[in-house]
């Protein structure tokens, strides 16, 4: 497999028919900036382009699966004098929209069976990811989904605008988008989010994940796997022209957020913790 550049906060490995893509930053809880966000997307890519693979999965480091978008990475954008940008649309288009509608896309259109291992809560533009995964399996019940736009003065990301009702219901996505609200393991389990719950104490995330590979080595055995590939294209064509729509709808509507500035200053507020979510 040609390899691509290394990144010190995601690894990834291919073991048979399974491409493994690992957040190892659990410091900082495995917060994300946008160059991590286009380098999962590659990893996509590279998954997708290998014959070998069948199923992409995610997994995880800590105590979370992913708390969203680094707030210093966005300050750090904010910032950066050595860049020269025509107008802040300018700075944006760069900053966001093209980087948010690149990583969702190659979530929409991935080619594999997307497999997310849940070992703790996730964030944000993460947990849009983890909502755009085929099967999600999580390691315990402490597990949830939490998507603040309302509190950052954003508007749904990630293809949330389609995928949440997708899998939770229209109200039950207004309700936890309009005030905030996490998703949390009750949801997850009712709605069926979650296939099954591996019911392991927190601090287990690298057991967690050997558990999933395990099963799905023994699941996998016997199965004429290009049978899975075209059921996975089947079963996407069921919603991927209102993603591919909602992708480029999202970030055009987010757009006029990031240029009037209210996110910037949210995160900010986030960052020096005048600021938090309420879970
Ligand atoms: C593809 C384009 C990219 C741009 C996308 C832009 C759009 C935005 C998308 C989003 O993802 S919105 C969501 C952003 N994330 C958040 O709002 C979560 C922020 N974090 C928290 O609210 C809390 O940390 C927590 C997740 C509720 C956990 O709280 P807890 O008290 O348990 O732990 P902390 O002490 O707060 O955190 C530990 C450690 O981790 C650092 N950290 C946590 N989250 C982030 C983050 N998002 N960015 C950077 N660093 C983060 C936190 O600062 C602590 O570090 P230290 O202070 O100990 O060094």
């Amino acid at each position: 497999m040609p390899g691509i550049r290394k990144n010190e906060k995601i690894r990834y490995r291919a073991a048979g028919p399974f491409f493994i893509i690992q957040l190892v930053k659990p410091e900082n809880l495995n917060a994300l900036e946008g160059e991590d966000y286009i380098y999962l997307g590659e990893l996509l890519e590279l998954a997708d382009k290998d014959p070998n693979v069948y199923f992409t999965v995610l997994q995880s480091s800590g105590r979370f699966f992913s708390s969203g978008a680094d707030f210093k990475g966005i300050a750090k954008a904010q910032g950066d004098s050595s860049v020269e940008y025509a107008s802040e649309t300018s700075k944006w288009l760069s900053n966001f929209v093209a980087r948010n509608v690149y990583v969702t896309d190659a979530f929409i259109k991935h080619s594999k069976v997307l497999i997310c291992c849940l070992n703790g809560p996730a964030i944000g533009m993460s947990a849009a990811l983890v909502a755009l995964c085929d099967i999600v399996y999580s390691m315990n019940d402490k597990v949830y989904l939490l998507y603040p736009f309302a509190n950052l003065g954003l508007v749904t990301e990630g293809g949330t605008t389609v995928s949440l009702p997708l899998k939770f219901g229209i109200n039950t996505a207004y309700e936890h988008l309009m005030f905030n609200k996490p998703f949390k393991y009750d949801t997850l389990c009712e709605s069926g989010f979650i296939s099954k719950n591996f019911n392991m104490p927190s601090p287990s995330s690298e057991t967690f994940n050997t558990a999933v590979l395990d099963e799905l080595r023994s699941k996998v055995e016997g199965l004429y796997l290009p049978s899975c590939l075209g059921m996975k294209k089947l079963l996407q064509s069921n919603h991927i022209d209102s993603l591919n729509k909602i992708n480029s709808m999202e970030v055009n509507e987010s757009l006029k957020y990031w240029v009037d500035g209210e996110p910037l200053r949210r995160f900010s507020q986030l960052g020096s913790k005048q600021r938090k979510h309420r879970l």
